[in-house]
């Protein structure tokens, strides 16, 4: 296993994938695998960092803009390394009665997934909140407000990353 720290980058705009983020950084290092959750926008190099976990919130059909732009700069780097994706979007349940590939914005994934070499990428539910601002997410918050985000199921998938990890290379 590698001994550097995991990078766990967010793109996030109301905050929900952040805190996800963080959930992961904390069942990594539950785990015993090192972890540090950063902001994707604040990221300057992948220099020190053994892996990568990259996640993004989907809006409007795309993957958020920060962790879009992550994946096409570090994309090189990327590709050295283990790295995993996620989203958080669907504010519903179809998630868990179907797949992910009806979920908007599913493809912009899967393209960043192809580019950086992921092993893996997944999409979890996500949430809005019934006070959320903006336009036109205060709007959508009317009817759509929730939290649909599972943290014991994100929790498993990250303990599922640090046993690859320790397992070493594949
Ligand atoms: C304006 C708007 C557009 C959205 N578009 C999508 C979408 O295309 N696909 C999807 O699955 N979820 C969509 N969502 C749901 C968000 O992805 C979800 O609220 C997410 O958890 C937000 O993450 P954040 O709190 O980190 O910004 C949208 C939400 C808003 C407010």
């Amino acid at each position: 296993m590698t001994s550097e720290p995991v990078l766990v980058a967010y793109g996030s705009t109301r905050g929900g994938t952040a805190e996800m983020a963080e959930w992961i950084g904390e069942s990594l290092r539950a785990a015993g695998v090192d972890a540090e959750v950063r902001n994707a926008r604040e990221v300057r190099s992948l220099d020190g960092y053994g892996a990568v976990v990259l996640g993004g919130a989907l809006y409007t059909g795309r993957w958020h803009r920060h962790a879009r732009r992550f994946a096409r700069r570090f994309a090189r780097q990327m590709r050295t390394r283990p790295v995993w994706l996620f989203a958080s979007g669907p504010l519903d349940d179809s998630l868990t009665s179907g797949g992910p590939e009806k979920v908007p914005g599913v493809k912009a994934v899967e393209r960043a997934a192809r580019r950086v070499n992921a092993r893996e990428y997944t999409i979890f539910g996500g949430r809005l909140q019934a006070d959320a601002h903006g336009f036109p997410a205060a709007a959508m918050a009317k009817t759509m407000a929730g939290d649909f985000r599972d943290p014991q199921h994100v929790r498993e998938w990250a303990s599922g990353l640090a046993a690859e990890l320790i397992a070493g290379p594949r």
